[in-house]
């Protein structure tokens, strides 16, 4: 069996995208590894097929039910898999890899501020394109899965990377997707931080977690005269392994430093709002909007299309 693809990247986290439109293409786990090898297939951190929502709700998955009783304008679902064929609810740069995407095949349009409303296995995200051309996602909201006790303490877990001498504190928040926020104080030693494996967290989360390990690097003065913190990270991503970015993981890391300031102070509202994340890939921007909500902005790129042999 031959399928389209487009490879695309958002700050180098890449997918293979396929189009679906009928929503009748089953794809396997072995297909999805097959797709996303950097050696045997086209290569990529992830697989995401663009299906109708409706049709992924009939095959069973009742979040897409739910997607399209909160907003009957979704009709188009992100139906992401990790490089290792696992499943995942969430993907902060294939959101915006998938507007891009759907531009492209005419799908959607997002110009003059028209915003496009999505349906993934973390409820609806809304899109809309910025003048400079970044994509801005409405990631939904989000929350420290320790609650306030975890904010007051600075932590719920503890992280080992291989090489470290003792496990360090770690925040674990969840932005439809786990994450674990560990920082380390130094540059050089970020650099140094060994994600060829899995860092081990204490406790083990259920479903696993995506591991990112950051260094808050300050404030500066934003356009409207308004602070804006910025931080730098990598990233051990659960079902992938270190990846050049990730979008749900910077969106974490911004929120963990964000929590990690907010107690260290005598006026929390004075903490920004705004984040520009550096990671191996780029640059990302993460703001937190009322109502708890988060929003992450960045590029997203199409690569090239071609087609490959599923068999
Ligand atoms: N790279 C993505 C996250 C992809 C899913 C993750 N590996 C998981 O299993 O949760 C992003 O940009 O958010």
């Amino acid at each position: 069996m031959t399928l389209r693809f487009t490879k695309g990247h958002g700050t180098r986290n890449d997918f293979v995208l396929v189009a679906d439109t009928r929503g009748d293409l089953d794809l396997t786990a072995e297909q999805v590894r097959h797709l996303a090898d950097r050696r045997s297939g086209i290569g990529a951190d992830g697989v995401i097929r663009l299906a109708p929502t409706a049709a992924v709700a009939r095959s069973g998955e009742q979040v897409a039910d739910a997607v399209l009783a909160e907003e009957p304008e979704a009709i188009w679902f992100m139906d992401y898999r990790n490089g290792d064929g696992s499943i995942a609810e969430m993907c902060g740069n294939g959101v915006r890899v998938f507007a891009a995407f759907a531009e492209s095949l005419g799908l959607v349009d997002l110009s003059d501020g028209r915003e496009l409303a999505l349906g993934t296995r973390g409820g609806v995200k809304r899109v809309r394109k910025e003048p400079d051309g970044w994509y801005a996602v409405d990631m939904g909201p989000w929350r420290l899965t320790g609650g306030q006790e975890a904010a007051d303490a600075g932590a719920d877990a503890v992280v080992l990377a291989t090489g470290w001498d003792a496990p360090r504190p770690a925040l674990s928040l969840d932005l439809g997707n786990p994450h674990t926020v560990v920082a380390v104080p130094r540059l050089d030693e970020l650099a140094a931080v060994d994600l060829t494996r899995a860092p081990e967290v204490e406790p083990v989360p259920p479903a696993g977690t995506n591991v990112e390990v950051v260094v808050p690097l300050g404030e500066e003065e934003g356009p409207d005269g308004r602070p804006v913190g910025r931080l730098r990270m990598r990233v051990h991503e659960r079902g992938v392994g270190e990846t050049q970015s990730c979008g749900t993981g910077a969106c974490a890391a911004a929120l963990a430093v964000r929590t990690w300031a907010a107690h260290g102070v005598d006026d929390p509202h004075g903490v920004p709002s705004t984040w520009f994340v550096e990671v191996p890939g780029g640059e990302v921007r993460v703001r937190v909007l009322h109502g708890g909500h988060v929003e992450l902005a960045g590029p997203a790129e199409l690569v090239f299309s071609g087609d490959v042999d599923l068999a």
